[in-house]
């Protein structure tokens, strides 16, 4: 047969659902026409979410969204774009983004985003407190809480009595850091090495395997052995198990609750019996908030040191909205913002809000009380009555439309398809509320 009586359709169709890129495509006018696979485990979404998904679309204005957007505007490709940013499932995620135009006989019919997930390479190159070369031990951590002084003392005894450690925690809470310090504080000279599970496979596993008998008197560190594919972790835990009565430290982290990993599939529980010898559980940043600005002294004091900057600390107004803020990504989420706002810095000594990046202000600076996600329905859920859940959808719109245009009452009019007047007098509505 020859080929061009082959109907590709089922090729393709296959390739987009099974390629180990991200694919999202939106026609002329913006409505999702492609989102596979890739994209969804990118992103984070659960399936009953997918199901609702136009409506979290038509609250998202969020970066990855408007770069289609924009592209479907100018009809020129945005290419190579990297975002660090924290998915729905709150996994730190990094992306590098191509965004292209797509033509047919010369007329725009849509957009199309590829997002490649370089998340792991990309905790390998970011290693903020190695950059500086610091070694890493319990006085590196910040720790002026009273959960995190917890932490630092559990940890001090957990270095002593070489068991299996389990480290419990958000993404960017400093299980890592942790681990990294249990090894030190342990009186061990081997080497520190580092699994990361986050896109694992049998290949990397095999790999360790190899390297098993380089690792003794050292420590391996599993990282999120939660996002391993459940048949890697029986294989992990047969690998650990055989090495446990040589001389090395195993510990592993999870980023969530172990028991609600197990309960819904995604941990096996011989692998947390091997490992939950002593457990560490992380708060979030956001309850534990005394954190947050000791952390950004430290930082500070790091960069008038490294860089030779006059950067003394933050004013009011950006305190008041550090403090407000959840902070999803903890203190890596932080740690990132103050790298993009010391880039910034030239003679001032004082952070003030127009040195924040735009984007964290439109997250941070809440509009209403609700967030994309609570416009869902479902049925764990009680319904808002109808007059209120219209007021809030429109207060976030709104909001969100004032954002995108930096505040331009009449841009965001105009793409909202309504006067100047009629938006001015909805948001002075919104603001006596
Ligand atoms: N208590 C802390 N003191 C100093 N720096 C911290 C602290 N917690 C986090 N950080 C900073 O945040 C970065 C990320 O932390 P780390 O990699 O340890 O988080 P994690 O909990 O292991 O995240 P993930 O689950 O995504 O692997 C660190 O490299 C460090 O720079």
């Amino acid at each position: 047969m020859s080929s061009d009586k082959v109907d590709l359709t089922p090729f393709f169709e296959f390739a987009g659902e099974h390629v180990a890129v991200g694919i999202h495509a939106v026609d002329s006018k913006g409505k999702t026409i492609i989102y596979n696979s890739k994209m969804k485990e990118i992103e984070g979404f659960d399936f009953e979410e997918l199901v609702d998904r136009s409506i979290l679309e038509m609250f998202r204005f969020e970066q990855q969204e408007s770069t289609l957007l924009k592209v479907l505007q100018s009809g020129t490709s945005v290419l190579n774009v990297k975002q660090t940013y924290w998915n729905r499932k709150g996994q730190e995620i990094t992306t590098i983004n191509d965004t292209y135009p797509i033509f047919s006989n010369e007329e725009l019919i849509g957009a199309i985003e590829l997002s490649r997930d370089v998340t792991t390479l990309e905790k390998v190159v970011y290693q903020p407190l190695r950059k500086y070369e610091e070694p890493i031990t319990f006085n590196t951590i910040t720790a002026v809480s009273p959960s995190m002084k917890k932490v630092i003392a559990t940890s001090e005894k957990a270095a002593k009595a070489k068991l299996p450690v389990l480290l419990i925690g958000e993404s960017g809470t400093g299980k890592e850091l942790i681990a990294e310090a249990i090894h030190r504080a342990s009186s061990l000279n081997g080497p520190f090495y580092t699994l990361f599970c986050h896109g694992t496979d049998q290949h990397l596993l095999d790999q360790l395997l190899l390297d098993m008998p380089n690792m003794a008197g050292g420590t391996l560190y599993c990282e999120r052995i939660d996002l391993l594919p459940l048949h890697l972790q029986g294989q992990l835990h047969a690998l650990v198990q055989e090495q446990s009565g040589d001389s090395i430290c195993f510990i592993a982290s999870v980023g969530e609750d172990p028991v609600e990993l197990i309960g819904s599939g995604k941990l096996l529980k011989e692998l947390y019996y091997f490992f939950s010898a002593m457990t560490i559980p992380l708060e979030p940043l956001r309850k534990r908030k005394e954190d947050i600005f000791s952390f950004a002294a430290d930082y500070f004091s790091r960069h008038r040191k490294n860089f030779g900057s006059i950067v003394r600390g933050m004013d009011a107004e950006v305190s008041r909205l550090f403090q407000e803020y959840d902070w999803p990504g903890n203190l890596k989420e932080l740690e990132l913002l103050l790298d993009e706002i010391t880039s910034m810095l030239t003679t001032q000594d004082i952070v003030t809000m127009d040195l924040l990046p735009q984007y964290f202000k439109s997250k941070s600076i809440r509009p209403g009380k609700l967030a994309p996600e609570d416009f869902l329905v479902n049925s764990t859920k009680e319904l808002l009555p109808l007059e209120e859940y219209l007021f809030e959808a429109e207060m976030y719109y709104l909001q969100k439309a004032m954002d995108l245009y930096n505040g331009n009452v009449t841009k965001a009019a105009n793409a909202l398809g309504m006067s100047r007047q009629n938006l001015q007098y909805r948001l002075r509505k919104i603001k006596k509320k």
